[in-house]
């Protein structure tokens, strides 16, 4: 047990040297930045070297371990069981605007009171909130009762005046990269979703469902509809309004998969038809669009979204707009176009259901002729262990150190927390390598190519896969 206390912190101790000579030897180039300081993507740019990468997540994940390995299993399990307590300590600050408020109070930091005066709330019970969150690296209390950001909280700055998001509170995220948006979203509604989990799993009705309308989302708020659906009430205007800014804000956390990279398009005639199914305004052809001058696209989705398509492609590019076509098409009806050389499913399948997922697969198969291809870009999940075998490998860690999670841990978590976020939204999932063939086994297709992943804190895994 200690050999591997120490095989964990000697990781550690290499892996700061790595990041420490890389800082040093880059003179003009991107350091590591400390803790005190304020976020800004340029803070992480030291990211970009791929080394520099993999040092810090190695750091993340064996002090992770670490800890585990240390701490009184009493204490790990009490601190984990109380996760909801940070999470709601942090709504408070998303949703009080904490962190313009401190932005606005300068580097000197501001005492709670005049926190408290300016964000609207009783000041000794604010204290203690920031003080819990400050004991774990978010804020910093500089002296007693004087707080000011540092770089993790400061990632929650909309950027706006405290003055203008009191005077119009919905549109704090207009204009934003929906970053905030996204964590409000995490923090608020999903968050009392998570809360009915256990009784939506021990319900009857609702335990085998596979009902988008049997999540726990439709206890907690007391629906009975579809997430989305529920969302197109005019009531609803201010959510479903939030929910586009943070899906945007997916691409802080993690980068848009670029479907240029997705596969080799070298491999279809260069006067292909590419047919993006559930293609939202389709943008994510643009970069193969204009790679390949002769390819023409297709993008099918609901009708009021393929309206937005062809104003959307205008805006980037008029030049490109003559060889995109829009279709209000439901994916769950026979697929009307026969002559596709590529099926792209982006970030589609993960919102549904086995069933759901079935029903879209076969009438994409029952459309495709023998040299069609599907191409699936969706999150795969890994298991927290070694592969039975290594077809099902998607290790990610195995290379760097064996006494990591196969997994990479902590560095992953966001593939698991997307995959729950599922459950309790959608009653839909994130899927193993395993999960996903089976699929498509059942819907006549079979993987051929599984794109390589040359990253360890990705958890994006294209693939095609051909007609059988
Ligand atoms: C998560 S978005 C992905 C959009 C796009 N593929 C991308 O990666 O940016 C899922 C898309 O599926 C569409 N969708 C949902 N239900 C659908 C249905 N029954 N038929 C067709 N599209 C649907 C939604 O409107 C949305 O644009």
């Amino acid at each position: 047990m200690t050999e591997h206390i120490a095989q964990l912190s000697e990781l550690i101790s290499k892996a700061a040297h790595t990041l420490q000579s890389l800082s040093s030897n880059n003179v003009n180039g991107p350091t590591f930045p400390e803790l005190d300081d304020l976020y800004n993507p340029t803070s992480e740019e030291f990211r970009s070297n791929p080394d520099a990468a993999l040092a810090a997540n190695v750091i993340v994940e064996a002090a992770f371990q670490l800890i585990a390995c240390v701490r009184p299993p009493t204490h790990s399990i009490f601190h984990h069981v109380c996760g909801h307590i940070k999470a709601s300590a942090l709504r408070v600050c998303i949703e009080s605007n904490i962190v313009e408020a401190l932005r606005e109070g300068g580097s000197e930091g501001m005492h709670v009171n005049d926190i408290a005066k300016a964000v609207n709330l009783p000041p000794e019970k604010l204290g203690r909130i920031l003080r819990y969150l400050a004991t774990n690296h978010i804020f910093r209390e500089m002296e007693p009762d004087v707080f000011c950001n540092n770089r993790i909280s400061s990632v929650l700055d909309s950027k706006k005046s405290i003055k203008d998001i009191i005077s119009a509170p919905e549109h704090k995220h207009d204009n934003t990269d929906g970053f905030v948006a996204l964590m409000e979203l995490f923090g608020g509604d999903l968050h009392k979703s998570s809360g009915y989990l256990l009784e939506n799993l021990q319900d009857p009705v609702t335990s085998a469902s596979e009902e988008p309308f049997h999540a726990p989302i439709q206890r907690a708020f007391n629906i009975d509809v579809p997430m989305f659906e529920w969302y197109k009430r005019s009531e609803q205007e201010p959510r479903r309004r939030r929910f586009m800014v943070a899906m945007q804000g997916t691409s802080v956390l993690q980068p848009e998969a670029d479907l240029l990279k997705c596969m080799d398009w070298n491999d279809i005639s260069p006067d292909s038809l590419v047919v993006e199914v559930g293609g939202g305004l389709g943008l994510s052809c643009l970069t193969v669009a204009r790679a390949f001058p002769q390819m023409r696209f297709e993008i099918q989705d609901r009708q009021e979204v393929v309206s937005r398509g062809k104003s959307a492609w205008d805006a980037i590019d008029t030049k490109l707009t003559d060889r995109v076509h829009f279709r209000a098409h439901n994916y769950l009806d026979p697929q009307p176009a026969k002559t596709a050389a590529v099926f792209v499913l982006k970030h589609v399948i993960h919102n549904v259901s086995d069933p759901y997922a079935l029903e879209v697969l076969k009438q994409l198969r029952g459309a495709a002729a023998p040299t069609t291809r599907l191409l699936l870009v969706d999150s795969i999940v890994p298991y927290a262990c070694h592969a039975r075998d290594n077809s099902e490998s998607i290790d990610i860690a195995s290379n760097v150190a064996p006494s990591l999670l196969p997994n990479f841990g902590a560095v992953n978590e966001r593939v698991y927390i997307s995959d729950l976020t599922m459950m309790l939204n959608l009653n839909a999932q994130e899927r193993t390598l395993s999960h996903v063939q089976s699929l498509l086994e059942k819907s006549g297709w079979k993987i051929n190519v599984i794109m390589k992943r040359d990253d360890t804190d990705s958890f994006m895994q294209p693939m095609t896969a051909v007609p059988v």
